[in-house]
């Protein structure tokens, strides 16, 4: 018989967990019974899966008696307290959040790229954060054919990569100024909200705090995780990765400029790489300058795929290229990322928490 599993979706009523549930809807899990959990704000509001109205609950440690599979999206502060409960009730948690991603005894998972590093969970998987996961998408089968020596990146990213409210505050922004509302005229910081000045026609070089080193931590996650994720260790000195994040009144829809540097000597060409994407899983080759063709959000907005295109030669650099990347942030950024990692879980019959594993994720208060 089939082993169906008690799955709960943990920030369930997020621009990321709203899709968690359309996706696990769509995925191949056998769900036996689906918790829906939010802040106390939410508590009561009904969502549907599979056309049955479910109840949002408020989230507390008793949330996780007798479930198996847990998909959290209710941000960092909410994972460092729910995961430990969770995985301490024999739950296995796979977490959208960046707190758990430089954990050691926490593997992070794109399934395209390191899906054997499952194998090894603990209960916590993470999921990376969303500008890394196009981009590893897209460097895999490079690094895999010609080697990778060195990244640099520069983001255009989605307002909804801020969650919900940041997309509701674009769209209030930008009809404020299409009625004339002088959003622009005094630019300060806008209290309370979630981005430091106006999005709407503008673009915003800081996504998350400053580093003391002038890097924003999403630039820093960029760049450790993608060596933790392409290279099985966080600091590794195999690969040179750096960039710079900025974000765009874009709805949905991450575009990375991604400059790399293959092996010397190792062969590539515009032509060989575009052969590599073309036959990578998970990407969507479109590319074809003479068509005008090159990935664009609104075209990537609502699929699973990371669409490249604009693959050329570094003129001045030999072994050295660039690609432009696009990917919807809220899909293969976070819940559709999230959910295939559930579905090899479930192929590989890996959800369950190994013998004293959670004492690796002490429960804090
Ligand atoms: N948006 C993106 O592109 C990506 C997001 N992520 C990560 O996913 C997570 C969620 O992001 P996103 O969906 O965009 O954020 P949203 O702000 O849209 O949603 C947050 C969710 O968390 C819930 N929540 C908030 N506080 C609590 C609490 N104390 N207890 C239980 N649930 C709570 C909210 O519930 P309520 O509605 O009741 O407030 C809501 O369901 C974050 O960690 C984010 O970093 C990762 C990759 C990409
Ligand atoms: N910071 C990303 C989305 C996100 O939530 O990232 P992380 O899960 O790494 O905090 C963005 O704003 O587009």
């Amino acid at each position: 018989m089939t082993k169906s599993y008690n799955v709960a979706i943990l920030g369930a009523t997020g621009a990321v967990g709203t899709r968690l549930i359309e996706q696990l809807e769509q995925s191949t899990i056998p769900v036996n019974s689906l918790k829906l959990l939010a802040s106390p704000r939410s508590a009561g509001k009904q969502l549907e899966f599979k056309g049955e109205k479910i109840t949002v609950e408020a989230t507390a440690p008793d949330s996780f008696d007798g479930v198996d599979l847990v998909l959290a999206s209710g941000g960092g502060s909410v994972s460092a307290q729910y995961a430990p409960e969770a995985v301490k009730r024999g739950a296995v948690v796979v977490d959208n959040s960046s707190y758990w991603r430089m954990n050691d005894d926490v593997p992070l998972i794109v399934p395209e790229v390191n899906e054997s590093a499952l194998s090894s969970h603990n209960g916590i998987i993470a999921n990376p954060n969303c500008s890394t996961i196009q981009m590893v998408v897209a460097l895999a089968p490079i690094k895999q054919q010609f080697g990778l020596k060195r990244v640099i990146v520069s983001t255009y990213q989605a307002a909804s990569g801020a969650g919900q409210s940041a997309w509701n505050e674009l769209v209030a922004e930008t009809t404020a100024y299409n009625a004339g509302e002088p959003v622009h005229a005094n630019i300060l910081p806008v209290k309370g909200a979630q981005h430091h000045y106006p999005l709407a026609y503008n673009l915003l070089p800081q996504i998350d705090v400053f580093e003391d080193d002038g890097y924003t931590h999403e630039e820093w996650k960029m760049i450790h995780e993608t060596k933790k994720i392409m290279f099985g260790d966080k600091n590794s000195k195999a690969v040179k990765v750096t960039g710079t994040a900025v974000r765009v009144p874009v709805p949905i829809g991450h575009g990375e400029t991604v400059y790399f540097e293959t092996n010397d000597g190792a062969g590539a060409t515009t032509a060989s790489i575009q052969a590599a994407l073309r036959s990578a899983a998970g990407v969507v080759l479109e590319d074809n300058p003479a068509e005008q063709l090159y990935p664009q959000p609104v075209n990537a907005a609502g699929k699973r795929e990371t669409f490249v295109g604009r693959v050329r030669p570094d003129l001045e650099n030999d072994d050295s290229f660039h690609m432009w990347v696009v990917s919807d942030n809220l899909l293969k950024g976070a819940a559709w990322n999230t959910v295939q990692i559930a579905e090899r879980l479930v192929a590989l019959n890996l959800v369950k928490v190994p013998e004293g594993a959670s004492e690796k994720f002490p429960v804090t208060k």
